[in-house]
């Protein structure tokens, strides 16, 4: 056992003057080898500042970057930057040849020694990544979602150890997207790869990651595991990035019958039940949201409005009088 850690960030810390947020304040992070770890937070919080500054893209003002114990260094500190253990996709795949095809714009990455074993690790990332179907179509008539696929194949083909995304699924529609999220973690469960990706969308680093790690305004507000972190997160900023929750004053609470003493309550709507009400003391349906396996209904009273969630138990119409359980809340 070695006690080096994998992909370290050492009081780190990069500042953009006059930016607001102003970049990255001293941060301190050890990545695990073997895992997706999702980097989240709302715009500007630092979070490209990070991965480019884990990456060797950027040089940091001060700290220092380790992989496994040797320095990553930014372009300040070497001519070529970074570590050879670790590949970065963006959104932009401009750097492959539009009028070579999908399989030679891989395998020009490798070395033409062994051409046999060059064909054969062409051939193993273009079955892993589900790309056969496309290996002899040109780059420049993939579709934007192929393409990304291409970026991250030519990626992998070198066999890192780390690969970064920066959003890259960003421009991918949401069908294609999920067979790519998928075949990454097939990829990590299979090889071990290491992947550290930053991302705007709850539902795909909830789903993806074996790890998050929250910014706010250049600093880390929260690092856990997906699930612990969406069901008990620390601060009110976590809850809102992570779920689409109702957040109440407490005066608004009381309308829900919780009793706070905390400035804010928080309720998912999934965490509170409506039935048909045929008493005085009852909530209206304003709206009813359709989103395929299940309705959201916006439900209100004394100006409080309340988004809920009804996995299609009973019918509802707009205008019908509810009542209102909460079967659990949070308080900030
Ligand atoms: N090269 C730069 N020069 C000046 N300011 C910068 C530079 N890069 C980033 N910043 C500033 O640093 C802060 C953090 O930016 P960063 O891009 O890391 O945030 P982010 O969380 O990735 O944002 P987004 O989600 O919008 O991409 C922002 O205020 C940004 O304007």
């Amino acid at each position: 056992m070695t006690d080096i850690p994998f992909l370290q960030a050492s009081a780190v810390t990069k500042i953009y003057p006059g930016a607001q947020p102003a970049g990255l304040k001293p941060t301190n992070l050890v990545i695990e080898p073997g895992k997706i770890t999702a980097i989240i937070g709302a715009s500007g919080s630092g979070k490209s500042t990070l991965l480019h500054l884990l990456f060797g893209l950027i040089s940091p003002d001060s700290g220092k970057v380790y992989f496994k114990g040797d320095r990553v260094w930014g372009p300040e500190e070497k001519l070529i930057p970074g570590h050879d253990a670790m590949k970065m996709v963006t959104q932009q795949t401009d750097d492959m040849n539009l009028f070579a095809k999908v399989y030679d714009n891989i395998a020009i990455l490798l070395p033409n020694t062994d051409i046999e074993a060059k064909h054969r690790k062409t051939e193993e990332i273009l079955l892993q990544l589900n790309m056969k179907r496309i290996e002899k179509k040109r780059i420049a008539d993939l579709s934007g979602g192929e393409r990304q696929r291409v970026a991250i194949a030519r990626a992998l083909v070198t066999q890192p150890e780390v690969l970064l995304l920066d959003e890259p699924f960003n421009q991918v529609d949401a069908s294609f997207r999920e067979g790519l999220q998928q075949d990454i973690r097939k990829v990590v469960k299979e090889t071990g790869l290491t992947v550290v990706m930053v991302s705007h969308d709850p539902a795909e680093v909830l789903s993806m990651a074996d790890e998050l790690i929250v910014l706010k305004d250049g600093e880390i507000l929260e690092h856990g595991h997906p699930k612990t972190l969406y069901q008990e997160p620390k601060c009110l900023y976590t809850a809102r990035l992570l779920t689409n929750c109702n957040v109440l004053s407490n005066g608004e609470a009381k309308a829900c019958g919780i009793i706070s003493e905390k400035e804010n309550v928080v309720i998912y709507p999934d965490w509170a039940t409506i039935t048909p009400s045929y008493t005085e003391q009852h909530w209206l349906v304003k709206q009813i949201l359709f989103k395929g396996f299940y309705e959201e209904l916006v439900i209100e009273r004394d100006n409080i409005s309340l988004r809920v969630m009804n996995a299609h138990a009973e019918k509802y119409k707009e205008g019908d009088a509810v009542q209102l359980k909460v079967r659990r809340y949070l308080e900030y």
